[in-house]
């Protein structure tokens, strides 16, 4: 058996029911295949790949908290400090029902690979908690937070690990853990990233992940001698992601006509109306279903079917595994020609080899939404200079990362015969130099 197919079964094998830990983990591993037989000897004698798909440190723990009615609830709080060759660990916190310790991993080992595509000094790691935000008033999501903190803040820091938000967790959650942390360790320090402007926070890091998801479109298609402008684009998601995703889209002269929440999705062939869904989303924290009271041409669905709209591009910005194969034959039935993720791993793997068979353009998540974490990189550069750059300073330097990990990854691919598979070249650009520093440091 090969060595990348004997890790693999070993960590479907050790980590039983954690399919999502799993899937990431082929996805990786198929695309460095090329790679690692190139020096099979050496990292086997190393066990290379076996401490590449083995967290540094597993932490979970109880959280509990008592709601408006005066009962007690408890959550389970998790961080997965997956791999410091590189950095600190760097990654976000998802508070939402579906999270468990394999939601947590798989999100861990693909931050580890994305961080190192950003070119910035950042090791990767993830966290959150089976906590459901939804219908909680502040004050009960304030209780949560200050129990997470409570217990996570022995194991994080400013040098050592440095979370951040994800879906569930936005402005709000990050003040309410910041001045928990504060609290308990008495200093002020950028133990986290997203925080409000007065206190540490960094312009553009709110919009960083969706505009940095535009750029990175931009970038490639006119690699591949097409034009963003004047393309119609299908957008999933109503959160963070793909608020900023659609107002980038305009910017750059696109035309965003879909959104999704959890319950339905909307469809809005004139394009979808930003400041409503601001509104809907940001302000009233409200359903989708909304959105047609603002703008009555526009259709508003039940379930799912976003897929199935007719569009040049497709940007997934909403959660794992959203766009399986079904969804990929109907954008290829559609002509679609471009899919960039700005979700982590929004799409199966059937469904992206289906597309990559087809001719789509696919960027997965950890080049195209690396622009968020990037730009959380750049509020700890802030924060350790005490200094606040301008929106356009912060805005142009994730302009740049964008454009060099597209061409890091192009180059990549077509360094080892796959050119215009940027699944394979994101895979291994991102390897390359963990395994550089991992090589460097020794045996840990
Ligand atoms: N916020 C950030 O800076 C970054 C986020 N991401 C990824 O982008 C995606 C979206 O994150 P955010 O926009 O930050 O979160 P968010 O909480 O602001 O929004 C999440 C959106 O996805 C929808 N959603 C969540 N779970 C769902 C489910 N099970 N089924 C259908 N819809 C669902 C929600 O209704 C909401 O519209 C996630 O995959 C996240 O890991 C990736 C890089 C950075
Ligand atoms: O900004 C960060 O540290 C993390 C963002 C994130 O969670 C992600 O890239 O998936």
């Amino acid at each position: 058996m090969s060595y990348v197919d004997e890790v693999i079964a070993q960590v479907v094998e050790k980590n039983p029911v954690q399919p999502e830990f799993h899937q990431a983990v082929k996805e990786v591993l198929e695309s460095l295949r090329v790679v690692v037989e190139a020096n099979e000897e050496e990292f086997r004698k190393n066990a290379l790949l076996e401490r590449l798909t083995n967290p540094e440190r597993q932490i979970m723990f109880r959280v509990p908290w008592v709601d408006d009615k005066g009962q007690v609830q408890v959550n389970t709080g998790f961080r997965v400090q997956f791999n410091s060759a590189i950095g600190p660990y760097k990654g976000g916190l998802r508070f939402h029902p579906s999270v468990n310790l394999g939601i947590i991993k798989f999100l861990g080992f693909e931050q580890v690979f994305k961080n190192s595509l950003t070119g910035l000094p950042i090791g990767g790691g993830k966290g959150g908690s089976d906590f459901d935000p939804k219908g909680k008033s502040d004050r009960e999501i304030m209780a949560f937070c200050q129990s997470f903190m409570t217990e996570l803040y022995r194991h994080i820091g400013a040098d050592t690990d440095v979370p951040a938000g994800d879906i569930g967790v936005g402005g709000r959650e990050i003040g309410y853990l910041y001045g928990q942390y504060k609290r308990i360790r008495g200093v002020y320090e950028g133990v986290l990233t997203g925080k409000g402007l007065t206190y540490g926070g960094s312009l553009a890091r709110k919009e960083a992940t969706g505009y940095g998801l535009l750029y990175m479109t931009r970038e490639m298609l006119k690699e591949n001698g097409i034009e963003l402008a004047g393309k119609t684009a299908i957008v999933s998601g109503a959160g963070n992601v793909a608020i900023y995703a659609i107002e980038k889209a305009y910017q750059l002269g696109a035309k965003p006509v879909t959104a999704t929440d959890s319950t339905g999705w909307i469809y809005d062939p004139e394009g979808v109306d930003l400041e409503a869904l601001k509104e809907i989303k940001e302000v009233k924290r409200a359903r989708l279903s909304e959105y047609t009271k603002y703008r009555p041409n526009a259709e508003y669905h039940e379930g799912k079917g976003v897929w199935s709209v007719k569009a040049d591009i497709a940007l997934p910005c909403a959660t794992q595994n959203e766009l399986q194969l079904e969804d990929a034959k109907a954008l290829v039935a559609n002509g679609v020609i471009a899919v960039c993720e700005g979700a982590n791993m929004p799409t199966t793997l059937e469904a992206t080899q289906y597309l990559q068979e087809n001719g789509v353009l696919f960027v997965p998540g950890k080049a195209a939404n690396a622009g968020g974490v990037a730009t959380s990189a750049l509020e700890m550069s802030q924060n350790s200079e005490r200094l606040s750059w301008t929106f356009e300073e912060v805005d142009a330097k994730l302009q740049q990362i964008m454009i060099n990990i597209f061409h890091n990854l192009d180059d990549a691919a077509k360094k080892y015969g796959k050119a215009g598979n940027y699944v394979v070249g994101a895979n291994i650009a991102g390897f390359e130099k963990v395994v550089d520093a991992m090589n460097a440091q020794g045996i840990v």
